[in-house]
């Protein structure tokens, strides 16, 4: 089922002088998240991710296109199901943005008290929530008394207190050390198959996409140019922008630099073999290189593992006579892809 449904959303702000063009923060961007999933959107800076989010919460409004919540159309929505859509949502942030003034407990009961809830309701469910997120200790601490971790943990617990079927990440491990990101990833997974929230997440880091999201959208000057399951997109990226990112966290194709430097060390033929979901094809490569008499290495490459889904790239440098070598890579080529290296740029 469709939780959330753009339909051709395009936002627009005013120049910011009066010469200047207005600012097309979105341009005709469809997208559907089913309930129950973690929906990843990347996209460098600029590229229209926060304003999504906030079109998603009603905080801004489409200059035209529909956004759909649950089915209902949120643009036209009057200030009472604007509140209770709104805490059907929930939002975590880059800096946080807890109350400093208030305690850890003060923080996660804040929207039960905006909502009117009995003080001994908030005070069991503020329990509840800090056990959830492992901050029982810590109830009467201020802000300042934690590390990023835990405040992000507060942070998460304040968006869960009044049961939000949605929660919206808007980089919310980009001010965390790499240790403190996995183990905010790892909770936002538990609230994810724990409570079957809905996550929708804006980062410009594809590990967190890799580690968290089933799905991922990418995004550039505010249109979608990608989208699909994060193994397909990782696996296959189509688009430039796509490649760069996957490149930030995969490496197993070597580049014109590593290529040198391979050269260099191994006169002989370089190729590389592409690797997808399982290793029988590996097998069968190495079985005709060998029949053929071609000595072969492996100088690069890396096997990635995605949810259980395998792919990856594995460079040979080949030794033995021209035909042999010939031969052997046609042979192989019958089994799995293989590019044959030269030097690139
Ligand atoms: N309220 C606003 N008024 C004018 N321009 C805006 C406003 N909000 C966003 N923009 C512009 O819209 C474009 C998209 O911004 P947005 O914040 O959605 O991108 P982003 O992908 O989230 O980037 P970042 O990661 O830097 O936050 C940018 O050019 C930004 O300057």
């Amino acid at each position: 089922m469709t939780l959330i449904r753009l339909r051709g959303v395009t936002k627009t702000f005013p120049p910011a002088a009066k010469s200047a063009e207005p600012v097309v923060a979105v341009d005709d961007v469809d997208l559907d998240i089913a309930a129950g999933e973690i929906c990843g959107i990347i996209g460098y800076s600029g590229a229209g991710k926060s304003t999504v989010l906030r079109l998603v919460n009603a905080l801004e409004t489409p200059t035209s296109g529909t956004v759909e919540v649950d089915g209902v159309d949120i643009t036209r929505l009057g200030e009472r199901d604007l509140r209770r859509l709104r805490s059907d949502i929930g939002m975590i942030f880059q800096q946080f943005n807890l109350f400093d003034s208030r305690t850890v407990a003060g923080n996660v009961a804040y929207p039960l008290e905006v909502a009117g809830h009995p003080r001994a309701e908030i005070r069991a469910r503020v329990a509840e929530l800090l056990e959830f997120v492992g901050l029982s200790g810590k109830a009467g601490n201020y802000p300042e008394q934690l590390s990023g971790g835990q405040k992000q943990r507060v942070g998460i617990a304040r968006a869960l207190a009044t049961s939000p079927r949605i929660l919206l990440a808007d980089e919310a491990t980009s001010a965390l050390d790499p240790d403190t990101t996995q183990e905010v990833l790892a909770l936002l997974k538990r609230v994810n198959a724990e409570l079957g929230v809905t996550i929708l997440v804006i980062t410009h880091e594809m590990d967190v996409i890799r580690t968290l999201a089933d799905r991922v959208v990418v995004m550039e000057h505010g249109r979608v140019i990608e989208a699909g399951a994060v193994f397909d997109i990782l696996s296959a990226p189509q688009h430039a922008a796509t490649a760069r990112f996957v490149a930030s966290i995969i490496e197993d194709v070597p580049t014109g630099e590593d290529l040198a430097v391979l050269r260099g060390r191994h006169p002989g033929r370089i190729v590389t073999l592409d690797v997808r979901e399982g290793t029988a094809a590996q097998a069968d490569v190495f079985a005709a290189l060998a029949a053929h008499g071609v000595r072969f290495e492996v100088v690069h490459g890396g096997i990635n593992d995605i949810r259980g889904r395998v792919f990856g790239h594995l460079t040979l440098a080949l030794t033995g006579e021209t035909d042999a070598v010939d031969r052997a890579i046609a042979a192989a080529s019958a089994f799995a892809d293989l590019t044959e290296e030269t030097v690139r740029g």
